[in-house]
Protein backbone atom coordinates (compact mmCIF):
# COMPACT_ATOMS: atom_id res chain seq x y z
CA UNK A 1 0.00 0.00 0.00
CA UNK A 2 2.28 2.80 -1.08
CA UNK A 3 -0.26 5.81 -1.91
CA UNK A 4 -1.50 8.78 0.41
CA UNK A 5 -4.16 7.60 2.85
CA UNK A 6 -4.65 10.87 3.70
CA UNK A 7 -6.11 13.21 1.61
CA UNK A 8 -4.43 16.40 0.90
CA UNK A 9 -4.43 18.79 -2.36
CA UNK A 10 -3.03 16.36 -5.13
CA UNK A 11 -2.77 17.33 -8.81
CA UNK A 12 -1.64 14.85 -11.59
CA UNK A 13 1.86 16.54 -12.75
CA UNK A 14 2.17 15.15 -16.35
CA UNK A 15 -1.91 16.70 -16.70
CA UNK A 16 -1.04 19.85 -16.66
CA UNK A 17 1.46 21.92 -18.14
CA UNK A 18 1.15 25.35 -15.91
CA UNK A 19 1.54 23.17 -13.20
CA UNK A 20 3.91 20.42 -14.63
CA UNK A 21 6.06 20.10 -11.84
CA UNK A 22 4.04 20.35 -9.01
CA UNK A 23 4.73 17.54 -6.47
CA UNK A 24 1.40 17.22 -4.35
CA UNK A 25 0.45 14.48 -7.09
CA UNK A 26 -0.26 10.94 -7.56
CA UNK A 27 -3.31 10.93 -9.27
CA UNK A 28 -3.91 9.00 -12.37
CA UNK A 29 -6.42 11.57 -14.04
CA UNK A 30 -7.12 10.80 -17.52
CA UNK A 31 -4.82 13.66 -19.63
CA UNK A 32 -7.42 14.40 -21.85
CA UNK A 33 -10.27 15.04 -19.39
CA UNK A 34 -7.75 17.75 -17.38
CA UNK A 35 -7.28 19.34 -20.90
CA UNK A 36 -10.70 20.19 -21.54
CA UNK A 37 -11.73 20.66 -18.14
CA UNK A 38 -9.10 23.08 -17.92
CA UNK A 39 -9.79 24.78 -21.18
CA UNK A 40 -13.37 25.07 -19.67
CA UNK A 41 -11.85 26.83 -16.71
CA UNK A 42 -10.17 29.27 -18.54
CA UNK A 43 -12.53 30.13 -20.39
CA UNK A 44 -15.56 30.81 -17.92
CA UNK A 45 -12.88 31.89 -15.42
CA UNK A 46 -14.24 35.37 -15.30
CA UNK A 47 -17.88 35.25 -15.60
CA UNK A 48 -17.69 32.02 -12.55
CA UNK A 49 -14.85 33.68 -10.46
CA UNK A 50 -16.77 36.79 -9.26
CA UNK A 51 -16.66 36.48 -5.76
CA UNK A 52 -13.92 38.32 -3.69
CA UNK A 53 -11.80 35.66 -1.82
CA UNK A 54 -11.24 37.83 1.48
CA UNK A 55 -12.65 41.61 2.63
CA UNK A 56 -10.45 43.89 2.14
CA UNK A 57 -10.66 45.23 5.24
CA UNK A 58 -8.94 41.72 6.34
CA UNK A 59 -5.56 41.57 8.02
CA UNK A 60 -4.50 38.50 6.21
CA UNK A 61 -1.04 37.75 6.56
CA UNK A 62 1.54 38.34 3.64
CA UNK A 63 2.26 36.17 0.91
CA UNK A 64 3.42 35.04 -2.47
CA UNK A 65 2.11 36.89 -5.38
CA UNK A 66 -0.54 34.74 -6.93
CA UNK A 67 -1.94 33.67 -10.37
CA UNK A 68 -5.40 34.36 -12.02
CA UNK A 69 -7.25 30.44 -11.55
CA UNK A 70 -4.04 28.21 -9.83
CA UNK A 71 -2.96 31.01 -7.24
CA UNK A 72 -0.27 29.98 -5.44
CA UNK A 73 0.07 26.10 -6.84
CA UNK A 74 2.54 26.70 -9.51
CA UNK A 75 4.95 28.47 -6.50
CA UNK A 76 4.67 24.83 -5.17
CA UNK A 77 6.20 23.40 -8.30
CA UNK A 78 9.51 21.08 -8.31
CA UNK A 79 9.47 20.28 -4.99
CA UNK A 80 7.76 18.18 -2.25
CA UNK A 81 4.47 20.32 -0.53
CA UNK A 82 6.00 20.69 2.88
CA UNK A 83 9.64 21.10 1.35
CA UNK A 84 8.11 24.45 -1.02
CA UNK A 85 5.63 25.79 1.68
CA UNK A 86 9.11 25.60 3.89
CA UNK A 87 11.16 27.65 1.23
CA UNK A 88 7.99 30.09 0.24
CA UNK A 89 7.78 30.51 4.19
CA UNK A 90 11.70 31.12 4.40
CA UNK A 91 10.78 34.52 1.88
CA UNK A 92 7.52 35.68 3.19
CA UNK A 93 7.36 34.54 6.65
CA UNK A 94 6.14 32.17 9.29
CA UNK A 95 2.57 32.49 8.68
CA UNK A 96 1.75 33.18 4.87
CA UNK A 97 -1.87 33.49 3.33
CA UNK A 98 -1.79 31.36 0.11
CA UNK A 99 -4.33 30.82 -2.86
CA UNK A 100 -4.28 27.15 -3.70
CA UNK A 101 -6.68 26.87 -6.39
CA UNK A 102 -9.91 28.14 -5.30
CA UNK A 103 -9.10 27.57 -2.10
CA UNK A 104 -7.58 30.43 0.49
CA UNK A 105 -5.37 28.93 3.18
CA UNK A 106 -2.89 30.41 5.94
CA UNK A 107 0.36 28.00 6.02
CA UNK A 108 2.02 28.33 9.44
CA UNK A 109 5.53 27.06 9.09
CA UNK A 110 7.11 27.54 12.56
CA UNK A 111 6.42 26.42 16.47
CA UNK A 112 6.07 29.90 17.93
CA UNK A 113 2.91 30.03 15.86
CA UNK A 114 1.96 26.63 15.70
CA UNK A 115 1.33 27.16 19.27
CA UNK A 116 -0.82 29.75 18.30
CA UNK A 117 -2.66 27.38 16.32
CA UNK A 118 -2.96 24.43 18.67
CA UNK A 119 -3.41 26.29 22.06
CA UNK A 120 -4.26 29.68 21.62
CA UNK A 121 -6.95 29.54 18.87
CA UNK A 122 -7.21 25.44 19.41
CA UNK A 123 -11.13 25.74 19.27
CA UNK A 124 -11.79 28.45 16.78
CA UNK A 125 -9.53 26.39 14.14
CA UNK A 126 -11.14 23.11 15.49
CA UNK A 127 -12.72 22.29 12.32
CA UNK A 128 -11.97 20.82 9.52
CA UNK A 129 -12.55 21.87 5.90
CA UNK A 130 -15.58 20.13 3.59
CA UNK A 131 -14.32 17.49 1.46
CA UNK A 132 -16.17 15.98 -1.30
CA UNK A 133 -14.53 12.33 -0.29
CA UNK A 134 -15.36 12.23 3.00
CA UNK A 135 -18.99 13.45 2.09
CA UNK A 136 -19.20 10.20 0.09
CA UNK A 137 -16.99 8.16 1.59
CA UNK A 138 -17.35 8.71 5.56
CA UNK A 139 -20.87 8.38 5.73
CA UNK A 140 -21.68 12.91 5.29
CA UNK A 141 -18.48 12.89 7.40
CA UNK A 142 -19.66 11.97 10.12
CA UNK A 143 -16.19 10.44 11.16
CA UNK A 144 -13.57 11.86 13.52
CA UNK A 145 -10.64 12.70 11.10
CA UNK A 146 -12.64 14.97 8.69
CA UNK A 147 -15.81 15.18 10.33
CA UNK A 148 -16.73 19.46 11.06
CA UNK A 149 -16.43 20.35 14.95
CA UNK A 150 -19.75 20.19 17.06
CA UNK A 151 -21.49 18.32 19.45
CA UNK A 152 -21.49 15.08 17.24
CA UNK A 153 -18.22 15.25 16.93
CA UNK A 154 -16.81 15.90 20.38
CA UNK A 155 -18.67 12.99 21.79
CA UNK A 156 -17.12 10.26 18.62
CA UNK A 157 -13.69 11.90 19.28
CA UNK A 158 -14.20 10.83 23.15
CA UNK A 159 -15.19 7.51 22.13
CA UNK A 160 -12.56 6.64 19.79
CA UNK A 161 -10.00 7.91 22.36
CA UNK A 162 -10.93 7.00 25.38
CA UNK A 163 -13.12 3.85 24.83
CA UNK A 164 -11.46 2.81 21.84
CA UNK A 165 -7.62 3.69 21.39
CA UNK A 166 -6.93 4.34 25.15
CA UNK A 167 -3.35 2.39 26.21
CA UNK A 168 -5.64 0.61 28.35
CA UNK A 169 -7.64 -0.95 25.14
CA UNK A 170 -4.34 -1.05 22.94
CA UNK A 171 -2.75 -3.54 25.53
CA UNK A 172 -5.84 -5.96 25.23
CA UNK A 173 -4.98 -6.20 21.62
CA UNK A 174 -1.02 -7.62 22.34
CA UNK A 175 -2.12 -11.19 21.29
CA UNK A 176 -2.64 -10.04 17.58
CA UNK A 177 0.35 -7.99 17.33
CA UNK A 178 2.32 -10.81 18.83
CA UNK A 179 1.20 -13.21 16.12
CA UNK A 180 1.29 -10.45 13.42
CA UNK A 181 5.24 -9.57 14.35
CA UNK A 182 6.07 -13.36 14.65
CA UNK A 183 4.43 -14.02 11.02
CA UNK A 184 6.88 -11.19 9.96
CA UNK A 185 9.83 -12.16 11.88
CA UNK A 186 9.41 -15.67 10.41
CA UNK A 187 9.24 -14.54 6.75
CA UNK A 188 12.66 -12.46 7.13
CA UNK A 189 13.79 -15.84 8.73
CA UNK A 190 12.73 -17.59 5.30
CA UNK A 191 14.59 -14.58 3.42
CA UNK A 192 17.88 -15.09 5.50
CA UNK A 193 21.26 -14.31 2.89
CA UNK A 194 18.44 -13.00 0.35
CA UNK A 195 17.74 -8.98 -0.39
CA UNK A 196 14.30 -8.48 0.78
CA UNK A 197 11.96 -5.52 0.53
CA UNK A 198 9.90 -5.41 3.54
CA UNK A 199 7.29 -2.67 2.72
CA UNK A 200 4.07 -5.09 1.68
CA UNK A 201 5.43 -7.30 4.28
CA UNK A 202 5.19 -4.69 6.92
CA UNK A 203 2.07 -2.98 5.53
CA UNK A 204 0.52 -6.65 5.58
CA UNK A 205 1.28 -7.12 9.67
CA UNK A 206 -0.24 -3.56 10.36
CA UNK A 207 -3.05 -4.55 8.56
CA UNK A 208 -3.50 -7.54 10.42
CA UNK A 209 -3.30 -5.78 13.65
CA UNK A 210 -6.01 -3.34 12.78
CA UNK A 211 -8.21 -5.76 11.04
CA UNK A 212 -8.05 -8.08 13.58
CA UNK A 213 -8.45 -5.27 16.39
CA UNK A 214 -11.45 -4.39 14.47
CA UNK A 215 -13.23 -7.46 14.21
CA UNK A 216 -11.44 -10.12 16.14
CA UNK A 217 -9.19 -12.82 15.14
CA UNK A 218 -11.30 -14.42 12.20
CA UNK A 219 -12.65 -11.54 10.38
CA UNK A 220 -13.59 -13.84 7.21
CA UNK A 221 -13.58 -11.17 4.58
CA UNK A 222 -10.03 -9.54 5.72
CA UNK A 223 -8.14 -9.62 2.46
CA UNK A 224 -11.38 -7.96 0.39
CA UNK A 225 -11.93 -5.68 2.58
CA UNK A 226 -8.05 -4.76 3.16
CA UNK A 227 -8.40 -4.66 -1.07
CA UNK A 228 -10.86 -2.22 -0.78
CA UNK A 229 -9.50 0.05 2.03
CA UNK A 230 -5.98 0.10 -0.27
CA UNK A 231 -7.72 0.91 -3.45
CA UNK A 232 -9.44 3.63 -1.66
CA UNK A 233 -5.98 4.77 -0.80
CA UNK A 234 -5.29 4.87 -4.21
CA UNK A 235 -7.96 6.88 -5.18
CA UNK A 236 -7.81 9.31 -2.59
CA UNK A 237 -4.83 10.36 -3.40
CA UNK A 238 -6.21 11.58 -6.64
CA UNK A 239 -9.10 13.25 -5.64
CA UNK A 240 -8.61 16.58 -4.30
CA UNK A 241 -8.61 18.40 -7.63
CA UNK A 242 -12.12 18.71 -7.24
CA UNK A 243 -11.44 20.17 -3.65
CA UNK A 244 -8.55 22.72 -4.79
CA UNK A 245 -11.26 23.64 -6.98
CA UNK A 246 -14.98 23.15 -5.48
CA UNK A 247 -16.65 25.78 -7.63
CA UNK A 248 -16.21 23.24 -10.55
CA UNK A 249 -17.64 20.06 -8.98
CA UNK A 250 -18.20 18.89 -12.64
CA UNK A 251 -14.63 17.95 -12.66
CA UNK A 252 -14.87 15.17 -10.28
CA UNK A 253 -18.15 14.18 -12.02
CA UNK A 254 -16.38 14.14 -15.62
CA UNK A 255 -12.86 12.40 -14.42
CA UNK A 256 -14.92 9.37 -13.18
CA UNK A 257 -13.48 9.75 -10.08
CA UNK A 258 -16.61 10.29 -8.17
CA UNK A 259 -18.38 7.33 -9.67
CA UNK A 260 -15.18 5.17 -8.70
CA UNK A 261 -15.61 6.22 -5.18
CA UNK A 262 -19.12 5.47 -5.09
CA UNK A 263 -18.11 1.98 -6.34
CA UNK A 264 -16.07 1.22 -3.89
CA UNK A 265 -17.87 2.95 -1.32
CA UNK A 266 -21.01 0.67 -1.90
CA UNK A 267 -18.53 -2.62 -2.01
CA UNK A 268 -17.12 -1.52 1.16
CA UNK A 269 -20.24 -0.68 2.96
CA UNK A 270 -21.64 -3.97 1.99
CA UNK A 271 -18.40 -5.99 3.71
CA UNK A 272 -19.56 -3.61 6.74
CA UNK A 273 -22.94 -5.01 6.76
CA UNK A 274 -22.25 -8.53 6.18
CA UNK A 275 -19.69 -8.51 9.05
CA UNK A 276 -22.14 -6.08 11.19
CA UNK A 277 -24.99 -8.54 10.78
CA UNK A 278 -22.98 -11.72 11.47
CA UNK A 279 -21.53 -10.00 14.58
CA UNK A 280 -25.32 -8.59 15.84
CA UNK A 281 -26.46 -12.67 15.15
CA UNK A 282 -23.67 -14.04 17.48
CA UNK A 283 -24.16 -11.16 20.26
CA UNK A 284 -28.17 -12.24 20.41
CA UNK A 285 -27.14 -15.79 20.72
CA UNK A 286 -24.22 -15.92 23.32
CA UNK A 287 -24.53 -12.21 24.85
CA UNK A 288 -20.77 -12.22 25.39
CA UNK A 289 -18.13 -9.71 24.29
CA UNK A 290 -15.30 -10.55 22.31
CA UNK A 291 -13.46 -7.48 23.13
CA UNK A 292 -12.82 -6.03 20.09
CA UNK A 293 -13.72 -2.61 18.69
CA UNK A 294 -16.72 -3.73 16.83
CA UNK A 295 -17.94 -4.75 20.17
CA UNK A 296 -17.21 -1.73 21.97
CA UNK A 297 -19.14 0.33 19.50
CA UNK A 298 -22.19 -1.70 19.64
CA UNK A 299 -22.36 -1.79 23.07
CA UNK A 300 -21.95 1.51 22.90
CA UNK A 301 -24.67 2.03 20.66
CA UNK A 302 -27.11 -0.40 22.46
CA UNK A 303 -26.41 1.29 25.98
CA UNK A 304 -28.72 4.58 24.93
CA UNK A 305 -26.38 6.89 26.56
CA UNK A 306 -25.27 8.36 24.06
CA UNK A 307 -26.36 12.27 23.74
CA UNK A 308 -26.32 11.85 19.97
CA UNK A 309 -27.15 8.16 19.17
CA UNK A 310 -25.12 6.44 16.75
CA UNK A 311 -26.07 4.53 13.49
CA UNK A 312 -23.89 1.58 12.04
CA UNK A 313 -23.08 3.94 9.72
CA UNK A 314 -21.42 6.31 11.80
CA UNK A 315 -20.05 2.89 13.68
CA UNK A 316 -18.38 2.07 9.64
CA UNK A 317 -17.23 6.27 9.19
CA UNK A 318 -15.03 5.23 12.30
CA UNK A 319 -13.39 2.28 11.10
CA UNK A 320 -12.21 2.91 7.88
CA UNK A 321 -10.37 6.47 9.99
CA UNK A 322 -9.26 3.42 11.90
CA UNK A 323 -8.24 1.78 8.94
CA UNK A 324 -6.80 4.26 6.66
CA UNK A 325 -5.28 6.14 9.36
CA UNK A 326 -3.52 3.29 11.44
CA UNK A 327 -1.91 1.60 8.47
CA UNK A 328 0.11 3.37 6.41
CA UNK A 329 1.33 6.01 9.01
CA UNK A 330 2.89 2.93 10.93
CA UNK A 331 4.04 0.72 8.16
CA UNK A 332 6.23 4.07 6.76
CA UNK A 333 7.28 4.78 10.27
CA UNK A 334 9.29 1.32 10.09
CA UNK A 335 10.38 1.48 6.56
CA UNK A 336 11.98 4.71 7.45
CA UNK A 337 13.68 3.83 10.64
CA UNK A 338 15.37 0.84 9.14
CA UNK A 339 16.36 3.64 6.29
CA UNK A 340 17.91 5.45 8.76
CA UNK A 341 19.56 2.86 10.15
CA UNK A 342 20.99 1.03 7.44
CA UNK A 343 22.62 4.84 6.58
CA UNK A 344 23.95 5.25 9.92
CA UNK A 345 25.43 2.22 10.55
CA UNK A 346 26.50 3.37 14.15
CA UNK A 347 23.08 4.18 15.39
CA UNK A 348 22.15 0.60 14.39
CA UNK A 349 24.99 -0.63 16.06
CA UNK A 350 23.58 0.76 19.26
CA UNK A 351 20.39 0.24 19.18
CA UNK A 352 21.04 -3.22 18.42
CA UNK A 353 23.22 -3.43 21.75
CA UNK A 354 20.50 -2.12 23.54
CA UNK A 355 17.91 -4.48 22.17
CA UNK A 356 20.52 -7.73 22.25
CA UNK A 357 21.49 -6.66 26.05
CA UNK A 358 17.95 -6.07 27.20
CA UNK A 359 16.94 -9.16 26.14
CA UNK A 360 19.34 -11.33 26.43
CA UNK A 361 19.04 -15.16 25.53
CA UNK A 362 15.28 -14.86 25.85
CA UNK A 363 13.09 -16.67 22.86
CA UNK A 364 10.38 -14.30 23.52
CA UNK A 365 10.23 -10.71 23.91
CA UNK A 366 7.10 -9.60 25.52
CA UNK A 367 5.66 -6.16 25.14
CA UNK A 368 5.97 -5.02 28.74
CA UNK A 369 9.57 -5.11 28.41
CA UNK A 370 9.44 -2.71 25.58
CA UNK A 371 9.28 0.32 27.98
CA UNK A 372 13.26 -0.33 28.63
CA UNK A 373 14.49 0.45 24.85
CA UNK A 374 15.28 3.90 25.95
CA UNK A 375 17.26 4.73 22.53
CA UNK A 376 15.01 2.60 20.63
CA UNK A 377 12.65 5.10 21.08
CA UNK A 378 14.77 7.75 20.38
CA UNK A 379 15.47 6.31 17.00
CA UNK A 380 11.46 6.21 16.36
CA UNK A 381 11.35 9.79 17.85
CA UNK A 382 14.03 10.97 15.19
CA UNK A 383 12.36 8.88 12.32
CA UNK A 384 9.48 10.65 13.09
CA UNK A 385 11.03 14.58 13.42
CA UNK A 386 12.96 13.88 10.22
CA UNK A 387 9.84 12.21 8.31
CA UNK A 388 6.27 13.18 9.78
CA UNK A 389 4.22 10.72 7.68
CA UNK A 390 2.02 13.58 7.65
CA UNK A 391 3.86 16.48 6.82
CA UNK A 392 1.21 18.96 6.87
CA UNK A 393 -0.98 16.86 9.63
CA UNK A 394 -4.67 17.37 8.22
CA UNK A 395 -5.70 20.77 7.77
CA UNK A 396 -8.31 22.63 9.64
CA UNK A 397 -10.83 25.07 9.44
CA UNK A 398 -10.88 28.26 11.48
CA UNK A 399 -14.69 28.18 12.53
CA UNK A 400 -14.26 31.36 14.60
CA UNK A 401 -12.85 34.96 13.57
CA UNK A 402 -9.36 34.92 15.34
CA UNK A 403 -5.89 36.08 14.98
CA UNK A 404 -2.52 34.84 14.44
CA UNK A 405 0.72 36.77 15.11
CA UNK A 406 -1.97 39.97 14.60
CA UNK A 407 -3.05 38.83 11.58
CA UNK A 408 -6.70 37.87 10.85
CA UNK A 409 -8.20 34.65 10.22
CA UNK A 410 -11.51 34.51 8.60
CA UNK A 411 -13.90 32.42 9.32
CA UNK A 412 -14.06 28.81 6.67
CA UNK A 413 -10.27 29.73 6.10
CA UNK A 414 -8.27 26.61 5.58
CA UNK A 415 -5.11 26.89 7.92
CA UNK A 416 -2.57 24.27 7.21
CA UNK A 417 0.99 23.85 9.80
CA UNK A 418 4.18 22.94 8.05
CA UNK A 419 4.81 20.20 11.16
CA UNK A 420 8.15 19.35 8.90
CA UNK A 421 9.19 22.92 8.96
CA UNK A 422 9.00 22.90 12.90
CA UNK A 423 10.12 20.00 12.86
CA UNK A 424 13.95 20.79 11.02
CA UNK A 425 13.51 24.64 12.43
CA UNK A 426 16.92 25.64 12.62
CA UNK A 427 16.28 27.92 15.73
CA UNK A 428 14.82 24.76 17.71
CA UNK A 429 17.05 22.04 16.76
CA UNK A 430 20.84 21.90 16.36
CA UNK A 431 21.94 20.29 12.80
CA UNK A 432 18.15 19.98 12.10
CA UNK A 433 18.77 18.25 8.92
CA UNK A 434 21.12 15.28 10.33
CA UNK A 435 19.51 12.01 11.89
CA UNK A 436 20.69 11.78 15.38
CA UNK A 437 18.77 10.45 17.92
CA UNK A 438 20.82 11.10 20.84
CA UNK A 439 19.30 14.67 21.04
CA UNK A 440 16.77 12.92 22.35
CA UNK A 441 18.30 11.39 25.37
CA UNK A 442 19.54 14.61 26.77
CA UNK A 443 15.91 16.47 26.37
CA UNK A 444 12.30 16.13 26.92
CA UNK A 445 10.68 16.72 24.30
CA UNK A 446 8.21 14.85 23.30
CA UNK A 447 5.40 14.51 20.22
CA UNK A 448 2.28 14.32 22.53
CA UNK A 449 1.48 17.73 21.36
CA UNK A 450 2.93 20.16 23.92
CA UNK A 451 6.73 20.59 22.25
CA UNK A 452 5.31 22.73 18.77
CA UNK A 453 8.64 21.60 16.95
CA UNK A 454 7.60 17.92 17.23
CA UNK A 455 4.57 17.67 16.25
CA UNK A 456 3.98 14.77 14.03
CA UNK A 457 0.75 13.21 15.60
CA UNK A 458 -0.23 17.22 15.39
CA UNK A 459 -2.06 19.16 18.75
CA UNK A 460 -5.10 20.04 20.43
CA UNK A 461 -8.17 18.88 19.87
CA UNK A 462 -7.44 17.38 16.61
CA UNK A 463 -4.63 15.75 17.73
CA UNK A 464 -4.21 11.66 16.12
CA UNK A 465 -6.08 9.40 18.74
CA UNK A 466 -3.81 6.33 17.36
CA UNK A 467 -0.50 6.70 19.47
CA UNK A 468 -0.50 4.11 21.25
CA UNK A 469 -1.98 2.42 19.10
CA UNK A 470 0.81 3.07 16.45
CA UNK A 471 3.82 3.15 18.61
CA UNK A 472 2.99 -0.14 20.15
CA UNK A 473 3.14 -2.07 16.46
CA UNK A 474 5.87 -0.19 15.57
CA UNK A 475 8.52 -0.48 18.49
CA UNK A 476 7.50 -3.99 19.16
CA UNK A 477 8.22 -4.76 15.15
CA UNK A 478 11.71 -3.05 15.19
CA UNK A 479 12.84 -4.71 18.52
CA UNK A 480 12.60 -7.96 16.57
CA UNK A 481 13.90 -6.89 13.87
CA UNK A 482 17.22 -5.60 15.28
CA UNK A 483 17.73 -8.38 17.71
CA UNK A 484 17.06 -11.95 15.69
CA UNK A 485 18.64 -10.09 12.59
CA UNK A 486 22.11 -8.17 11.10
CA UNK A 487 21.11 -6.09 8.15
CA UNK A 488 23.01 -5.52 5.54
CA UNK A 489 22.34 -3.57 1.95
CA UNK A 490 23.12 -4.76 -1.47
CA UNK A 491 26.37 -4.79 -2.21
CA UNK A 492 26.45 -2.41 -4.61
CA UNK A 493 25.01 0.52 -2.12
CA UNK A 494 26.80 2.11 0.42
CA UNK A 495 25.20 3.57 3.51
CA UNK A 496 25.34 7.42 2.65
CA UNK A 497 23.53 6.56 -1.36
CA UNK A 498 20.48 5.12 0.07
CA UNK A 499 18.05 7.08 -1.68
CA UNK A 500 16.07 9.21 0.43
CA UNK A 501 13.24 10.76 -1.65
CA UNK A 502 9.96 10.78 -0.55
CA UNK A 503 6.89 9.84 -2.88
CA UNK A 504 4.71 13.00 -4.29
CA UNK A 505 1.62 13.42 -2.47
CA UNK A 506 0.58 14.47 0.98
CA UNK A 507 2.25 11.13 2.91
CA UNK A 508 6.07 10.97 3.20
CA UNK A 509 6.35 7.70 1.88
CA UNK A 510 9.90 6.50 0.86
CA UNK A 511 10.10 6.92 -3.22
CA UNK A 512 11.68 3.83 -3.52
CA UNK A 513 10.91 1.22 -1.41
CA UNK A 514 14.43 0.07 1.24
CA UNK A 515 15.84 -2.97 0.09
CA UNK A 516 17.88 -5.47 2.55
CA UNK A 517 19.23 -8.15 3.39
CA UNK A 518 18.52 -10.04 6.77
CA UNK A 519 21.37 -12.90 8.50
CA UNK A 520 19.99 -14.44 11.00
CA UNK A 521 21.98 -13.31 14.51
CA UNK A 522 21.39 -15.99 17.27
CA UNK A 523 20.36 -14.21 20.68
CA UNK A 524 21.16 -17.66 22.39
C1 LIG B 1 2.90 6.59 13.32
C2 LIG B 1 1.58 6.54 13.42
C3 LIG B 1 0.66 7.73 13.21
C4 LIG B 1 0.95 9.02 12.90
C5 LIG B 1 2.31 9.67 12.67
C6 LIG B 1 -0.31 9.73 12.83
C7 LIG B 1 -0.45 11.07 12.55
C8 LIG B 1 -1.64 11.76 12.57
C9 LIG B 1 -1.76 13.17 12.32
C10 LIG B 1 -0.62 14.11 11.99
C11 LIG B 1 -3.07 13.49 12.43
C12 LIG B 1 -3.68 14.88 12.23
C13 LIG B 1 -3.55 15.66 13.50
C14 LIG B 1 -3.94 17.09 13.35
O1 LIG B 1 -4.70 17.44 12.45
O2 LIG B 1 -3.46 17.91 14.17
C15 LIG B 1 -3.79 12.29 12.75
C16 LIG B 1 -5.15 12.24 12.96
C17 LIG B 1 -5.80 11.08 13.21
N1 LIG B 1 -5.27 9.82 13.35
FE1 LIG B 1 -3.32 9.36 13.31
N2 LIG B 1 -1.33 8.87 13.10
C18 LIG B 1 -0.78 7.63 13.35
C19 LIG B 1 -1.45 6.48 13.69
C20 LIG B 1 -2.82 6.39 13.83
C21 LIG B 1 -3.51 5.19 14.19
C22 LIG B 1 -2.83 3.86 14.51
C23 LIG B 1 -4.84 5.49 14.19
C24 LIG B 1 -6.01 4.62 14.52
C25 LIG B 1 -5.95 3.35 14.86
C26 LIG B 1 -4.98 6.90 13.85
C27 LIG B 1 -6.17 7.57 13.75
C28 LIG B 1 -6.28 8.94 13.56
C29 LIG B 1 -7.55 9.66 13.58
C30 LIG B 1 -8.94 9.07 13.81
C31 LIG B 1 -7.25 11.01 13.37
C32 LIG B 1 -8.22 12.20 13.32
C33 LIG B 1 -8.19 12.99 14.64
C34 LIG B 1 -9.04 14.23 14.60
O3 LIG B 1 -9.30 14.80 13.55
O4 LIG B 1 -9.48 14.65 15.67
N3 LIG B 1 -3.73 7.40 13.63
N4 LIG B 1 -2.89 11.24 12.83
Amino acid sequence: MQNCKYPFPTINRQSFPFISKLQITTMDVDITFLLVAFSLILSFYFILNKKPTASKSLNLPPGPPKLPIIGNLHQMAGALPQHALRDLAKKYGPIMHMQLGQVSAIIVSSPRLAKDVFKTNDLALASRPYSLLADIMLYGSSDVAFGPYGDYWRQMKKIITVELLSAKKVRTFSGFREQEVDHLIEFIRSTCGKPVILRDKVTKMINNIVCKSSFGGNCKQQDVLLELVEELGRLVSGFYVADLFPEYGFLSVISGLKSKLMKIHKRLDKIFDDIFEERKIKRQRNGESEGDLLDVLFTIKESGSLQIPITDNNIKAVFENIFVGGTDTSAMTIEWAMTELMRNPNVMEKAQKEVRETFKGKKKISEIELADLVYLKCVIKETLRLHPPLPLLLPRECREHCQIDGYDIPVKMKVIVNAFACAVDPEYWDDAESFKPERFEMSCIDFMGTNFEFVPFGSGRRMCPGINFGLTSIESALAQMLYYFNWKLPSEIIPKDIDMTEKDGGVAIKKVPLMVTPNLYSPF
